[in-house]
Order: C-alpha cells, then sequence, then structure tokens
C-alpha cells in the first residue's frame, strides 16, 4: 500500500482523484486538502461518495502533512501548486501536478501564456510530461509528473504517433474541439453559469486558448521540427467530455492502412486507447467517467483530407485518471488499477 494526499481535493478534478483513488486497491488516502470545507465530511461536499469516502477535510501545513506520504497529487487552479511541488520535490517524494505549471519547458512561454511568474523554475527541467501512453518510461522513473491538459490528450494521442513516423503534413493541422463545462472547473463564472451555458454551444478563445503551446509543444518533438496548429475550443452544453476533429490536408498521400498501421503500432496492445472500426466515430457518451481514448479516422477521398475524430472524458483520462495511470506507472501497479471500470450509459 502506498499513502497519498490530495490539494485542492474538493475541486472537480480533486473530486475524481478522490473517487478513483478510494477504490484502488494499492492505495490509502492520508488527506484530502481543502481551504473551504476544512474540517468538514468530504461526503458532505460529495454526497456521491458517502459510504466510499469517510474522511474529513483537512487545511494541510506544507511542513508537517507531507511527511507521511509517498506521493502527493496537485490539482489546484494555475499558478498555486509550485510552492507544495518545491517541499514535496525537496523531500525526495513523488508528486503528480495536475496543473499547466510544469507541462511547457520553456518557462518563458509559461509564463506568457499563463500571465504568472513561475516560482518553481528549478524543479521545471525535470518534470516528466505525463502522456502515458506515449511515456511511459519516462512517467515509471520520475518524481515529478506534469499531467497534461484535457484537450491536450485529446489531441495528441491520435496526433502523436503520425507525426513521428512522418505519414502525415505539419503544415496544415486544423483542430476543432468541444468541451463540457466541467473542464472549466467548479468555481462559479460566466463559462458555467446554467442559463448561459445550457442550450448553447460557442467557440472561445480562437487562436489564443493556454492549451496551444502545450499542444505545439509536443507536436514539435513527435514531428521533431517545429510546428503549429489551428486549435478552436468550444464550450458544448454537457457536463462532461472532450470531442476532437482534426482536419490535415492528405498531402503526402497516406492510405487508410498505412495510418491504421501506425495506430495498432502505437495503440494494438494499450488498454485504455480503443481504435474503432472503420466508419465508426467517437462519442463522449462511449467513454463516459472512464479513462478510454477512442480514437478513429477517415480520408476523405473526394476532398484529399484526413479526418481523425478523438473523445475522452476531461475529468477522466484528461485529468484524474490519466493521474492515476500515471501513478500506476511510477510505483510499477497494474497500468489499469483503479479505472477498470466501464463508462456509463445512457
Ligand atoms: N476541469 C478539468 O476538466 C481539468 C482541469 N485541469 C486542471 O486541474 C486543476 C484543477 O481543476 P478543477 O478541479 O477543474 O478546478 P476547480 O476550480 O474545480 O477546483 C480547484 C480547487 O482548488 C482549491 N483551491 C485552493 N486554493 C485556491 C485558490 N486560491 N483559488 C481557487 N481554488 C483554490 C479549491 O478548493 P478549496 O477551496 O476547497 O481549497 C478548488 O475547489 C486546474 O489546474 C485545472 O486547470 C486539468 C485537466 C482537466
Ligand atoms: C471548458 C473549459 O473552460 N475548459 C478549460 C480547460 C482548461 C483546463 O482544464 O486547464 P488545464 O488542463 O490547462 O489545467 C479552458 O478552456 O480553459
Amino acid at each position: 500500500m502506498i499513502k497519498v494526499g490530495i490539494i485542492g481535493s474538493t475541486g472537480y478534478v480533486g473530486a475524481e482523484l478522490t473517487r478513483l483513488l478510494s477504490h484502488h486497491s494499492e492505495v490509502e488516502i492520508m488527506f484530502l486538502d481543502s481551504r473551504s470545507y476544512a474540517s468538514m465530511e468530504y461526503s458532505r461536499v460529495y454526497p456521491s461518495l458517502r459510504g466510499s469516502v469517510e474522511k474529513e477535510c483537512t487545511s494541510i501545513n506544507l511542513d508537517e502533512d507531507l511527511e507521511n506520504i509517498d506521493v502527493l497529487f496537485c490539482a489546484l487552479p494555475h499558478g498555486l501548486s509550485q510552492a507544495a511541488v518545491k517541499k514535496i520535490v525537496e523531500k525526495g517524494k513523488k508528486v503528480i501536478d495536475l496543473s499547466a505549471d510544469f507541462r511547457l519547458k520553456d518557462v518563458d512561454v509559461y509564463e506568457s501564456w499563463y500571465g504568472v511568474k513561475h516560482e518553481a523554475r528549478d524543479q521545471l527541467s525535470g518534470a516528466v510530461y505525463g502522456l502515458s501512453e506515449i511515456y511511459p518510461e519516462e512517467i515509471a522513473k520520475a518524481q515529478l509528473i506534469a499531467n497534461p491538459g484535457c484537450y491536450p490528450t485529446s489531441i495528441l494521442l491520435p496526433l502523436y504517433p503520425l507525426l513521428k513516423e512522418d505519414v502525415i503534413d505539419t503544415d496544415s493541422i486544423i483542430i476543432d474541439a468541444k468541451s463540457g463545462v466541467s473542464g472549466a472547473g467548479r468555481a462559479p463564472s460566466d463559462t458555467n453559469l446554467y442559463p448561459q451555458c445550457n442550450e448553447n454551444i460557442k467557440a472561445y478563445s480562437i487562436g489564443s486558448h493556454r492549451h496551444t503551446p502545450e499542444i505545439e509543444q509536443e507536436l514539435t518533438i513527435a514531428a521533431g521540427k517545429e510546428l503549429k496548429i489551428q486549435f478552436t475550443p468550444h464550450l458544448t452544453p454537457m457536463t462532461r467530455g472532450i470531442l476532437s476533429v482534426i482536419y490535415i490536408s492528405n498531402k503526402k498521400g497516406t492510405t487508410y492502412q498505412q495510418m491504421k498501421d501506425v495506430y495498432e503500432k502505437y495503440y494494438g496492445d494499450q488498454k485504455f486507447i480503443r481504435l474503432l472500426e472503420e466508419n465508426e466515430y467517437p462519442q463522449t457518451k462511449a467513454v463516459y467517467a472512464s479513462n478510454y481514448c477512442d480514437i478513429s479516422f477517415k480520408i476523405d477521398d473526394r476532398t484529399q483530407n484526413i479526418i481523425i475524430v478523438s473523445a475522452i472524458d476531461n475529468l477522466v483520462k484528461g485529468a484524474a485518471g490519466q493521474a492515476v495511470q500515471n501513478m500506476n506507472l511510477m510505483f510499477g501497479f497494474n497500468t489499469d488499477e483503479g479505472l477498470q471500470h466501464a463508462p456509463i450509459w445512457p
């Protein structure tokens, strides 16, 4: 058994971590940190976890409470994890940060896109980008994991292998992605106000979304040359889920079989990537509350475009589930421990 602590446990991502880890056979949850609900039973904050999580929230002291754990999960808004990450790394323990704070390798890029100063620069170079299926060996050896963003996970999993194997063009990648409202977190905001998000779909942050440099960083590594993407996220009236549709001009004349072979090579034995049959396309309900990423694609011979579709649950594969998968890799547990449950349908 390992001992884990969760900071930011009462946010949506923290709640998914708590749900998943409370059913993990190798884990004991030591604390559920919260500023706002300290001393309150966790199951009063999240009644769905009554009977599964019998623990009070606590506002932890970074100098004392980190001593008793083997791994810390940080699920705080960006800019706020750095002090805790610094402390735990200095103590020689493992940490999985679910914010954007350690994802970008260039600190100037982080500071300019996120508009905050990085207070733990020394830790950045040691951070491993936790895209589980792509970097399993690095993750297994890491002390600090920068867990990927939700949109990047849904976009990098389908694109990384194709760029690595040089079967698609790099200068015409257009991504149209749609997220459920839980992607915006739990704090009330203009984004998640019911009358404004219900029965409404909108594009936002066109050409300026903070996930753009994260996606470009990883695709550049895959392609071995710098590339830029066109990324348009949308807010849709669903609670969970991300559907990403990616358009690439098929200038290389890639065939369906070539692409299928690449996906089979990278993901054929990966439990959490489901490659769908030809003319079957991913949908968010088919991955709801699960750690799956569903992928399929079409080569449109009429327009000579490649269209790739992926679906994930933003809170699970896009955040807490992938973090648990990374913890499993770091501690040598079965990859799917704590994550075996099927999606919920309908
Ligand atoms: N939502 C998603 O789909 C995804 C989110 N992420 C990232 O995971 C992290 C957590 O996201 P999410 O759970 O959605 O966010 P939420 O806003 O739902 O939760 C964040 C929690 O952090 C705690 N907190 C502590 N200090 C502060 C502070 N100063 N300001 C605000 N909250 C604070 C709050 O709990 P309390 O007041 O009880 O301490 C709050 O509930 C973020 O970095 C996010 O970008 C990553 C991938 C997907
Ligand atoms: C719907 C919605 O608002 N989504 C959020 C996703 C951000 C997020 O989750 O942030 P990180 O993954 O980078 O931590 C957004 O677009 O800002």
